[in-house]
């Protein structure tokens, strides 16, 4: 009988559960003739199944909470170039509103800076090694040989950027367009660029397809880079050589950099206020010094033997001395090639430089850099533990005092415990560079040294994460990184790192906050594009390089580059109902340009015969990126500018404040809180 036919009643009689109907209950009946064992076996089965599935319950709970409290948790996004001070103002965020967890990390930073220092010296070697065999003249009549070229320092390659970053955080549950490693929409022709930028930027090929389009890397050599060190340095330090001064330096003495980007003949000049280190040693070095503190690793570079009688066929001001310090300093080098292997476990050999992908990485920069999301603080963590660990086989985690790894705590007053034994180890960075102090004070301070940069118009002060001027303070035993330090430490962002933070502080402590830094190059900004529609608001950070060239193309200017990245996420609908913030960055830096006689109009002949001050050029470039906001923005929005030096946190603490609340207003309003 069919269904419609059958009388109502029989339709809705109740369901009678005799184990019979249902192939489930039937299969889950016990035999008929089970045993008692049998019966103990299955029982114990189904308690395991229901914890089992108890846990998995539990674990749909939490993370439906941790849903829950991720979208009502504010979001921001920070975005800009490369170098432009994103990680800088995370960090900004995390020492004002989170202090301790901040302070928290200083261990793994102290392996950073030590880093970032080991990196100046090894670009100050590299150098010295240019000048020494650039410097060596033909034998003479007499036939006598010349001294033999500086070995080479083989510097181990680091992957400045990747192509590809592998996948890092979850995609945000609001996302609508599949995974994070989706690539970017095909490239658009660039739009115009209202604002001129006098420069070898200004002919449209040099410019990117789509700003946040992945574009294949064009390293190109400045020209009139002859040597293997200036190709090596950021674009901005290598000037072709020697540049006669463009324009007056108000303090008398020059120090002219200029760039002639892929040899054509639009040279960009770029003058630096003379400076010079706080504690340079008035004389030179003269006299062999004594014995080093650590041999030099034998298997890294053989001492080349040297003949007195030879250095007269070299025209270079270095003499001997300054060779065997640098020799001596050689172990660094190591020191560095073993924590970037560790760091950056791609790089398997000096020679075997290649990405997961098996294409080989991008020569440039080569910068501390560790990809995102990589564990890199658990790396130096683990490594700082085994550094510390006790011969006798205890766990080093174990101190017993509740300070972290190597920290001992006596009397109230840390210090920090000779690694691994009472001698330390010689492959620890703390151990070698101590032991590298007074050396590399030496040839820093050295007023031979000091002129060979100038001669080849180097600034390694205006490198990120210079920490030369400090080796008194960093290259100790017992060397703790002060807040600053952290702060002005270099590493490169490669893909997209989350940071969770709940306020310590402020109108709405325990609120929850979520940033997100991003690498700025541009192969890595294809990756921001998920995140745009799930945060509330977006921090750009734009610093007003207006003489300087991308670091990935040299021939594009800073500021054409960060103008071009607004417009697109101006306009993008995506942001439509984000607050974009802009940081005006590097302020100091604007400052200091302008001061030592930088003319904006050369590179920007819009700007015209405005007074060339801080105050003018700021309010000129500040307008164009609020028309931009203005008119690209798909709705009208409030335009939130602020002028900032990120390295003063004690200044970005203040506007950051102010950030907050702000943020944390348009957010409630949103949300009809208030
Ligand atoms: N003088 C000065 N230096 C700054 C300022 N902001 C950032 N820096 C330095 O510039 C360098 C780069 O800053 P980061 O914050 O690492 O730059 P980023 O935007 O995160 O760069 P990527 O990770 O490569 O995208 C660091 O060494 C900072 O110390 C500033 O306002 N003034
Ligand atoms: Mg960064």
């Amino acid at each position: 009988m069919s269904l419609a036919a059958r009388p109502f009643h029989a339709n809705h009689a109740p369901f009678l559960d005799n184990g019979q109907d249902d192939p489930l209950a039937r299969a889950l009946q016990p035999p008929p003739d089970e045993s008692p064992d049998q019966r103990a076996l299955r029982e114990q089965q189904q308690r395991e199944a229901s914890r089992i599935s108890h846990e998995i319950d539990e674990d749909i709970l939490e993370s439906r909470k941790a849903f829950e409290r991720r979208k009502k948790a504010i979001k921001i996004l920070l975005l800009g170039q490369a170098e432009s001070g994103k990680s800088t103002t995370l960090k900004n965020f995390q020492l004002a509103f989170s202090p301790q967890h901040f302070r928290s990390e200083k261990l793994a930073w102290r392996t950073i800076i030590q880093l970032n220092l080991i990196r100046s010296i090894k670009q100050l070697l590299e150098i010295l090694e240019e000048e020494w065999n650039s410097s060596q003249t033909a034998p003479a009549a007499t036939g006598v040989p010349p001294i033999p070229p500086m070995p080479s320092l083989q510097p181990i390659p680091v992957p400045a950027r990747s192509v590809s970053p592998p996948r890092i955080l979850p995609v945000p549950a609001s996302a609508p367009r599949g995974p994070r490693a989706q690539p970017a929409s095909p490239p658009q022709p660039p739009p115009p660029i209202p604002v001129e930028i006098a420069s070898a930027s200004s002919s449209p090929s040099s410019s990117p397809p789509n700003i946040l389009g992945g574009t294949p890397y064009s390293h190109r050599h400045l020209a009139g880079m002859s040597a293997k060190a200036r190709g090596k340095l950021p674009a901005h330090l290598v000037p072709p050589l020697p540049s006669p001064p463009s324009s007056p330096n108000p303090n008398g003495s020059s120090n002219t950099h200029s760039l002639a980007p892929n040899g054509s003949n639009s040279t960009t000049t770029v003058t630096f206020s003379p400076s010079r280190p706080s504690s340079t040693s008035a004389t030179p070095i003269q006299s062999p010094q004594p014995s080093p503190a650590i041999t030099p690793a034998p298997t890294l570079h053989k001492p080349q033997p040297t003949k007195e009688k030879s250095i007269r066929f070299s025209t270079s001001p270095l003499n001997d001395s300054h060779r065997r310090i640098r020799l001596r300093l050689l172990p660094l080098m190591a020191i560095e090639e073993e924590l970037t292997r560790k760091l950056f476990p791609e790089i398997n050999t000096r020679n075997s430089f290649h990405q997961s992908d098996g294409t080989a990485f991008p020569p440039g920069i080569r910068e501390v850099c560790v990809r995102a999301g990589s564990g890199w603080k658990g790396v130096l963590s683990n490594i700082i533990s085994a550094e510390n660990a006790p011969q006798n086989g205890t766990n080093g985690n174990a101190n017993g005092n509740g300070m972290p790894n190597g920290i001992l705590k006596t009397n109230g007053v840390s210090r920090t415990r000779r690694p691994g034994t009472a001698e330390g180890r010689r492959d620890d960075p703390t151990t070698v560079l101590s032991a590298c102090r007074d050396d590399i004070i030496m040839l820093w301070e050295d007023p031979v040294v000091q002129g060979v940069l100038k001669k080849r118009g180097v600034r390694l002060q205006d490198m990120p994460g210079f920490f030369l001027n400090d080796t008194a303070r960093i290259a100790t035993q017992n060397y703790e990184p002060t807040d600053d330090d952290i702060v002005r430490a270099r590493l490169r962002t490669l893909g997209v790192e989350e940071h969770r933070f709940t306020m310590e502080s402020g109108a709405y402590p325990g609120s929850e906050w979520y940033i997100y830094d991003v690498g700025g190059s541009r192969s890595v900004r294809p990756h921001w594009i998920p995140y745009f529609d799930d945060v509330q608001a977006i921090i750009f950070l734009a610093p007003l390089a207006f003489n300087l060239m991308l670091e990935e193309d040299p021939k594009v200017n800073r500021l054409e580059d960060s103008i071009s990245l607004w417009r697109e996420i101006c306009k993008n609908p995506l942001l439509a109902k984000t607050t974009l913030i802009l940081f005006l960055n590097k302020m100091d830096i604007l400052q200091a340009t302008l001061a030592a006689g930088i003319r904006v109009q050369k590179y920007v002949p819009s700007y015209g015969d405005q007074p060339n001050d801080v105050q003018h050029v700021v309010k000129y470039f500040r307008d164009k990126f609020r028309g931009y906001h203005k008119r690209l923005s798909p709705h009208t929005r409030p335009f939130y500018w602020h002028e900032t030096s990120v390295v003063d946190t004690k200044a970005t603490s203040v506007i950051l404040v102010g950030v907050r609340e702000g943020i944390l207003r348009a957010h409630l309003q949103s949300v009809n809180v208030i």
